[in-house]
């Protein structure tokens, strides 16, 4: 089954700059696939505009997550509440309220399916806390659960967001840049949980990405974007160094780690100059 369907999406920002132009994609459930481009290129409006939380164009196309219609030509569908469910987002930041507990705020990926007033008061059930607990076992910080949530550090913050989506029962993850501002050792923690909730429970997951390296360990798909358009979209492991630099230029070098920036700065260098 496609668990996301994005057909002709367009968007277009008041100033006349083409934000998105006719992208074409479909991803089936239980992929995991990376989103990659330079700065600008897209990758957060259309991470956007999936989850709902943005419109498109009028006659900007449409798109469907687990065939559940998200919006057409500009207006969100009626059944949109409903497919939201299903779909659970982790942003850069910004993703936990910070006055609340860790537990708390995993709680609150079951909102969509409890009565308001439950919610409204954050009257939960020993079951409910039991899977809050559960999840937030799975991505390794449930002795964190009674602590404030602006105490974590940033990747703790990032998996608890994770176990929120866990808990809300999500079968599509989109994560907008969720390892962007975390050291390495973080973002190895937070790729690693992402996979294994996509290998264990079969949960699609898309994932924006500002270097190619994580994409390649733990993504078999790789969706390129460049100025709103998709410039490749295929295997992970044709992604070299070189095929990068045809794609984008000189703005290759942003999508690089350090170390192949150095390889390639070297490899590149006429012989007489590397002394
Ligand atoms: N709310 C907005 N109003 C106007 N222009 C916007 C808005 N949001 C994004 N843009 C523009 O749309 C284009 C795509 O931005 P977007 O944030 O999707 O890129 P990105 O690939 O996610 O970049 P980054 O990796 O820096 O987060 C950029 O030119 C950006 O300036």
């Amino acid at each position: 089954m496609v668990a996301i369907k994005v057909s002709s999406l367009s968007k277009t920002f008041q100033k006349g700059s083409k934000a998105l132009n006719s992208i074409d994609f479909e991803i089936d459930e239980g992929e995991m696939v990376a989103l990659i481009g330079a700065s600008g290129s897209g990758k957060s409006t259309l991470i956007r505009h999936i989850s709902g939380l943005m419109k498109s164009d009028v006659s900007g196309g449409e798109i469907e997550v687990l065939s559940q219609s998200i919006q057409i030509n500009g207006k969100l569908s009626t059944g949109v509440r409903k497919a939201r469910s299903e779909i659970g987002v982790v942003f850069q930041q910004f993703n936990l309220v910070n006055r609340l507990s860790v537990l708390t705020n995993v709680l609150i990926g079951l909102l969509g399916q409890i009565p308001t007033w439950r919610g409204t008061l954050g009257y939960f059930t020993q079951e409910e806390k039991g899977l809050a607990m559960q999840a937030l076992g799975r991505v390794g910080i449930d002795h964190l659960h009674g602590q404030r949530s602006s105490t974590l550090s940033g990747g703790q913050q990032q998996r608890a967001a994770i176990a929120r989506a866990i808990t809300q029962g999500a079968k599509v993850i989109l994560a907008d840049e969720p390892i962007s501002s975390l050291d390495p050792a973080s973002a190895r923690k937070v790729m690693d949980t992402l996979q294994d909730i996509n290998k264990e429970d079969g949960v699609t997951v898309l994932v924006t990405l500002h270097q190619v390296d994580y994409a390649l360990k733990y993504c078999p798909r790789t969706i390129a974007m460049r100025e709103g358009e998709i410039v490749y979209d295929g295997p992970s492991e044709r992604l070299t160094p070189q095929f990068l630099e045809q794609l984008y230029g000189d703005a290759s070098l942003e999508l690089l780690d350090s170390e192949t920036q150095d390889d390639l700065v070297v490899t590149s260098l006429p012989e007489q100059a590397v002394a």
